[in-house]
């Protein structure tokens, strides 16, 4: 049966929303694989993004989820200064009853024949060992072989997350210095607990909050950060607030509580409507720092790998970070604008640059 997805010409019509170049719908029926990879852009390179195995009520929500997804990577790619174009694969599936070797390997096969143009790595619902069988098939993979360095993301990420902060510290006081600053950070999984221990190296007073409430006390207690409970965070007046749990955190009712001057965070997709909602945290005079731009660590982080870079370098590319905030500030500052638009508009800057100087050779 043909899915409603498939009628009224929806599905092109959503490829031209998102000015995709290429979506691939991988069926497999020995393996029963059922996977969408989506090419957003590749003018500065190869387009790079996650395998996410995940059970979608629809596969209309799963082909929305791999477009919006695979073009975020373009912006995150074009903004960090990376060589990368923008993509995303997508495992129709619940990752624990119905992942098998065959089934990641079959992918892997539709990788292989994307000749290069584009190269995967973990996601949700997807680890090191699905990358080792992916790597199997095709070398357009991150991860899965004994020299990957994937297990430094969450601390390159939180790196980059740092700078962030201290880029948009030093646009609204002078000062970059974290010493004496509070800064609460909510969610402390891997990128919170590296980004906890990075602030408190510096003298912030930091608070933590996390839906768990042992972790909250283990990481409080090791560094000296203070426990506060996630039901009201929002209503606490930091200088920093920095979302490093869920997505779509910052939405109307959020920010009608808000007390803090600025957000930073690693979470994605903060703004639940990027429009709407960086409009509303212009207007209300709180600072944010574009979530794709500061959480590229990650990304810059498979970067190197495929680059063959040093860690020395890797962490340099993170550092970058903190310059690449400050321009988005001050374009955002200059031409009042939200600075998630600000950080939009450099990015496809760059990347028609880039375009047209390909064109001449
Ligand atoms: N790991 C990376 O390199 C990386 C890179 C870019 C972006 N991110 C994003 O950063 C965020 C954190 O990533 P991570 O790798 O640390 O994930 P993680 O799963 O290790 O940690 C997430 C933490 O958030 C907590 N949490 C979940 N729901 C919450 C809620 N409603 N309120 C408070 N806490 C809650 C969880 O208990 C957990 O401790 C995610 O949004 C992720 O997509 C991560």
């Amino acid at each position: 049966m043909v899915s409603k997805i498939f009628e009224a010409g929806s599905v092109f019509n959503e490829l031209s929303k998102c000015k995709h170049q290429r979506v691939v719908f991988c069926n497999d029926e020995d393996t029963g694989l059922k996977a969408i990879i989506a090419i957003h852009n590749t003018t500065l390179g190869p387009a790079f993004g996650g395998t996410r195995m995940w059970e979608y009520k629809t596969e209309g929500e799963a082909l929305r989820d791999v477009l919006r997804l695979s073009r975020a990577m373009t912006y995150k790619a074009a903004i960090s200064g990376l060589n990368l174009g923008g993509g995303k694969a997508l495992i129709l599936g619940n990752s624990r009853t119905d992942k098998t070797e065959a089934l990641m390997r079959r992918l892997g096969r539709f990788i292989k024949n994307l000749s290069g143009s584009f190269i995967t790595a973990e996601d949700l619902g997807t680890n090191n060992r699905d990358m080792e069988y992916i790597r199997m098939e095709t070398e357009h993979v991150v991860g899965g072989h004994e020299s990957s360095n994937s297990s430094n993301s969450s601390a390159i990420t939180a790196r980059g997350v740092f700078m962030g902060i201290k880029a948009c510290l030093k646009e609204l006081y002078g000062s970059d210095s974290l010493a004496g600053r509070s800064v609460a950070v909510q969610g402390i999984g891997h990128v919170g607990e590296n980004l906890v221990h990075l602030l408190r190296e510096e003298n912030a007073r930091v608070y933590v909050s996390d839906i768990d409430e042992e972790r909250v006390r283990q990481v409080a207690k090791k560094t000296g950060a203070d426990a506060i409970s996630n039901n009201n965070i929002l209503d606490l007046e930091f200088d920093v607030y920095s979302p490093c749990a869920l997505g779509g955190i910052i939405n109307s009712a959020t920010i009608a509580k808000m007390r803090c001057a600025i957000i930073a965070g690693s979470a994605n997709n903060q703004l639940a409507d990027e429009d709407l909602h960086g409009q509303m945290l212009l207007e209300k005079g709180i600072l944010y720092a574009p979530d794709y731009l500061i959480n590229a660590g990650g990304m810059i982080n498979s970067y190197s790998e495929i680059s063959g870079y040093s860690k020395k370098r890797t962490l340099q590319l993170a550092e970058n970070i903190y310059d690449a905030t400050r321009v988005v500030l001050k374009k955002s500052k200059a031409e009042s604008i939200p600075s998630n638009k600000a950080a939009d508009m450099i990015a496809e800057k760059r990347i028609s640059d880039i375009k047209k100087i390909k064109a001449s050779y």
